[in-house]
């Protein structure tokens, strides 16, 4: 059996005839910890979206090698419609959907893990609260109870540092460390420090996607945020175009 989760085998994707993704490969393995990093409008977020099957493809396929897995996804929290009326429970219990079966009978074991996350997040006294009376910050961490509730083989999480306070900051990163011995976990963000400091390795998107096997970020690493492949090709990162690594 394979031990790669997920694999993007050659995508090519966009919106309404445009190319957004260009030729991108990338595997995901258990326990990986990807730092995706890019421009704004690189395609981050696109190529996410591809991964978890909400945009189909041009070209290339979305592979998941050792068969059906469990994909946690924290989306933007901007993306989110506030106005919606449902309760922080309701929205983490969500993520529970299974088997085309939505809103499960929920077993007194899945209603007493929903009650751990949101106390682990400081949110359990705002259970029954519509989301609509939530800041950013604590929607985000709803959002993440949800993604977390049905034990993903893989967390995906798009800037899931955009709101969360600063004081929540330090122990989201402790925490991720520490599900990262569970699972794998694909990381969207544009904060450079939190990246080198968090993932193991590092996917740089704009429109290609170039990898780089470690999360060491030097001085050459970060002029090249923008990803253009002759720069980082002469720098001394250790650098691989994905379509030519098939570890
Ligand atoms: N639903 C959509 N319809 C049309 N174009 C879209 C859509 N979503 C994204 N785009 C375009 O695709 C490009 C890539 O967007 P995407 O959100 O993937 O980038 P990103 O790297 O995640 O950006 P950011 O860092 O700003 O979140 C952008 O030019 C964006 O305007």
């Amino acid at each position: 059996m394979s031990s790669t989760l997920a694999q993007l085998d050659h995508i090519t994707a966009g919106y309404n005839g445009e190319t957004v993704l260009r030729d991108v490969s990338l595997t995901v393995k258990p326990n990986d910890f990807i730092g995706v990093i890019g421009p704004n409008g690189g395609g981050k977020t696109t190529m996410i979206k591809v991964l978890l099957g909400l945009i189909q493809p041009f070209k290339g396929q979305v592979k998941f090698p050792s068969g059906k897995i469990k994909i946690g996804y924290l989306p933007q929290a901007s993306q989110i419609d506030r106005t919606f009326p449902i309760s922080v429970k309701e929205v983490v219990e969500s993520g529970l959907k299974i088997k085309n079966q939505w809103w499960p009978l929920l077993q007194k074991a899945q209603k007493q893990e929903v009650g751990q996350l949101l106390t682990k997040t400081g949110l359990i006294d705002y259970k029954d609260s519509p989301i609509g009376e939530l800041s950013g910050g604590q929607l985000q961490r709803v959002l993440l109870c949800r993604a977390l509730i049905n034990q993903p083989d893989l967390l995906v999480l798009d800037e899931p540092n955009t709101y969360v306070d600063k004081n929540f900051e330090g122990e989201l990163y402790q925490w991720l460390q520490e599900l990262n011995q569970e699972m794998a976990i694909l990381l969207v963000s544009h904060d450079v420090g939190t990246i080198s400091s968090l993932v193991k390795t590092i996917a740089c998107v704009n429109s290609q996607l170039h990898y780089h096997a470690s999360n060491t970020l030097t001085a050459e690493l970060l002029k090249v945020y923008n990803c253009p492949i002759d720069v980082i090709a002469h720098g001394n990162i250790p650098h691989r175009v994905l379509n030519k690594h098939d570890q």
